[in-house]
């Protein structure tokens, strides 16, 4: 699975903790686009990054975060073939694949705890897409960037 990550000044640490999480797979190539540093920068530009990745195929899903993760996600979910789902919790996040088929996770580094931020990218990684009446649901999701 490729996975691009991102995120703003409010969550670097959080990043850094994710890439961890993710590294333990072995098999999860990660590209990072930012930020490195604290110096603040505007979530909408990340999210842009994250989901540009996401929307072109050149990763298969994307972990996008700021400091509540709500800012990131309604800038993700603007962008076209993004289904972004703010999970502070394992069952969300699970539910998100389950029936949602969510394509970016966004969470918030001043939300979470490094601990309970692990469990939930886990959960998210390892879920997969339930389909049957989700897939009717979804492709009605994907319908209204049309209008
Ligand atoms: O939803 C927005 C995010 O939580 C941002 O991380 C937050 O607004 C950044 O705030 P500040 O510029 O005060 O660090």
């Amino acid at each position: 699975m490729r996975i691009t990550i991102g995120s703003d000044h409010g969550a670097v640490a959080l990043k850094e903790e994710v890439k961890m999480v993710l590294k333990e797979y072995g098999d999860i190539e990660v590209t990072d686009v930012g930020t490195f540093g604290t110096d603040a920068v505007d979530y909408p530009d990340i999210a842009a990054k994250v989901c540009a990745d996401v929307a072109s195929g050149k990763s298969d899903r994307g972990i996008a975060l700021c400091g509540t993760g709500i800012g990131i996600s309604i800038a993700c979910n603007k962008i076209k073939g993004i289904r972004c789902a703010l999970c502070n919790d394992v069952y969300s996040a699970k539910m998100s694949r389950h029936h949602n088929d969510a394509n970016v996770l966004a969470m918030g580094g001043r939300v979470l705890g490094f601990g309970p931020a692990g469990e939930i990218v886990r959960a998210w990684v390892e879920t997969g897409f339930d389909g049957g009446r989700h897939e009717r649901r979804v492709n009605k999701i994907m319908a209204l960037e049309k209008e």
